[in-house]
């Protein structure tokens, strides 16, 4: 610290004692973190340790209550993200806010300070596209796009306005293998031009193989700074988590093919809903009981629009298009569907998967009021208050689920936290048929784990389990079987002892499954 006005500091940014308080949470709690120039630094920490907390602070949406920022040496204050942007600080987040009716320009536009015109910026993106290897049409609208297409505006966005430093939260974990592997690539040419780069990830491998540096958050507080290159995954973990993860077991399941059929699936077409969705061509699926069948696949390939139709989101015009436990259910809403026994799990959290300004004890009672009426609902309709209480505190410790309050607002929970709630609140139910979207987006390697673990313990104790997932890793650890979903299009599942990443893989880029062979020997 300390360097002349207009002499580069030797160090980016500077952190020292950085504090928010949220009623009586210290989120964090006297920070201090250096991140250099031109290094890739990792933020790490398990859900709720104050890492979304700590860069919203730096990015300018949320005022600390007490610490220092030095940036390039000198003291400033950033009251606002205008001023971070001003400072030289860009952000790419994890949730992107853009518009499906407006072009990628159109988007970049919105976001920019000055009246540049679309032309000028539509060239200026087309050219930044170009040489950091991002391909983009800057003409293109959003809702056509992919999600890793989607975050290359967001990135091309953020280096538009010239950043020295670009704050990444969490950015592979909507994205396909080869889309993360372009991003490395990017990220490895902004540090060579001496740019900073703060990555908060769940991921460690990818952490060993792209951060210089690391500053561990546990409860807010600095628990350690490592060299990520030198650690293995399960030391970062525990770094993080403060013991060892446990890794998941998976029983083999015992005569599951004269097991019912729980969940089946059957011819299910549907024309696509909007423009920008993907028509599902006859659909064919049986989940019996006691085995958990994983659904993979690039994202965009008609994934959501499968957990619609399946969970009542959308009703189909066949009733025995999908069926649980042996009725039909394609024209039930979700209520019904959750009435024989079915639970839901969809991939967005906030204003989906909870109503976000309400406490977790009433998203509880919102969500299974009708399943659980005997003990929710008391006589007159007068709600058992106590019952739903004791349920969400035995949901928040069954998941252990960290927070600031004891029932807080579901937007009060860090992203993780949230996603522990909402998987517990449905296992909770012991439901028949459990359908699940991304089980662990946004969720640390501990909590990951137990979430896992805990989808596997449903389906032995005899539910069926499906899981729509991007994470292949997470697929292969807790499937009986593997089905590829591309282009509205279903895979016969490949039981997992006959599943590898290289087939999975093939299926995931379009191969017709019959040829899945004769392609890997060409290969
Ligand atoms: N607006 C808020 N009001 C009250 N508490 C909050 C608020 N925002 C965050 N918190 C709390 O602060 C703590 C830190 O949350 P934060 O989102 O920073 O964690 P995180 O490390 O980013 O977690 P994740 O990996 O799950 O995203 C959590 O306990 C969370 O519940």
């Amino acid at each position: 610290m300390g360097a002349q006005p207009g002499a580069a500091a030797a160090n980016l940014l500077e952190v020292r004692g950085l504090t928010k308080i949220f009623g009586s949470l210290k989120a964090c709690d006297h920070v201090d973190l250096t991140v250099r120039r031109g290094e890739i630094h990792a933020l790490l920490g398990e859900n709720g340790a104050g890492k979304s907390t700590l860069v919203k602070m730096l990015f300018g949406s949320l005022e600390p209550n007490a610490g220092e920022i030095f940036w390039d040496g000198q003291p400033v204050r950033i009251a606002s993200p205008h001023a971070a942007r001003k400072l030289g600080i860009g952000m790419v987040f994890q949730h992107f806010s853009l518009f499906d009716a407006l072009t990628a320009a159109e988007n970049i536009a919105l976001s920019l300070d000055d009246d540049t015109p679309i032309a000028t910026i539509a060239a200026k993106a087309q050219a930044l596209s170009h040489s950091y290897g991002l391909p983009l049409d800057p003409y293109a609208l959003v809702g056509d796009l992919s999600v890793g297409e989607r975050q290359r505006i967001e990135i091309i966005r953020c280096l538009l306005q010239v950043p020295q430093l670009i704050i990444l939260d969490e950015p592979t974990s909507v994205l396909t293998p080869q889309e993360a592997d372009r991003l490395f690539e990017t990220l490895d040419r902004l540090r060579a031009e001496g740019k900073s780069i703060l990555y908060i990830s769940h991921r460690l491998e990818e952490v060993k193989r792209m951060c210089d540096s690391a500053t561990v958050l546990r409860h807010g507080k600095v628990v350690g700074h490592c060299d990520p290159r030198r650690e293995t995954a399960s030391s970062l973990a525990r770094m993080m988590v403060g013991n060892d993860v446990q890794a998941v077991v998976r029983e083999p399941a015992e005569g599951m093919d004269k097991a019912p059929v729980l969940l089946e699936v059957k011819k299910l077409s549907r024309a696509p809903a909007t423009s920008f969705s993907i028509p599902l061509r006859d659909i064919s699926l049986g989940v019996r009981a006691g085995e958990v069948i994983g659904i993979a696949g690039v994202a965009g390939n008609g994934q959501g629009e499968f957990f619609e139709a399946v969970s009542g989101e959308m009703a189909q015009a066949d009733a025995a298009s999908v069926r649980i436990r042996g009725k039909d259910a394609g024209r039930l809403s979700i209520s019904e569907r959750r009435r024989l026994g079915a639970a839901f799990v969809p991939e967005e959290r906030l204003g989906h998967g909870a109503a976000p300004r309400m406490k977790l004890s009433e998203n509880l009672l919102l969500s299974r009021h009708a399943t659980d009426d005997k003990a929710f609902i008391g006589p007159g309709g007068t709600i058992r208050t106590g019952a739903v209480d004791a349920a969400a505190q035995r949901i928040i410790a069954a998941m252990d689920v960290r927070k600031s309050a004891r029932d807080p607002e579901a937007a009060a929970l860090s992203g993780g936290n949230l996603q522990k709630f909402i998987i517990g609140r449905e296992l909770d139910r012991r439901p028949a048929v459990m359908v699940v979207n991304q089980p662990t987006w946004g969720v640390d390697a501990g909590a990951a784990a137990k979430i896992r673990q805990a989808l596997i313990g449903l389906a032995r104790a005899g539910s069926a389990v499906l899981v729509i997932s991007q994470d292949l890793d997470e697929l292969f650890e807790i499937s009986d079987a593997i089905a590829v979903m591309h282009n509205g299009q279903l895979s016969k599942p490949l039981p997992i002892a006959e599943a590898t990443f290289e087939k999975i893989g093939l299926l995931m880029g379009g191969a017709e499954p019959g040829h899945v062979e004769p392609a890997m020997e060409v290969a």
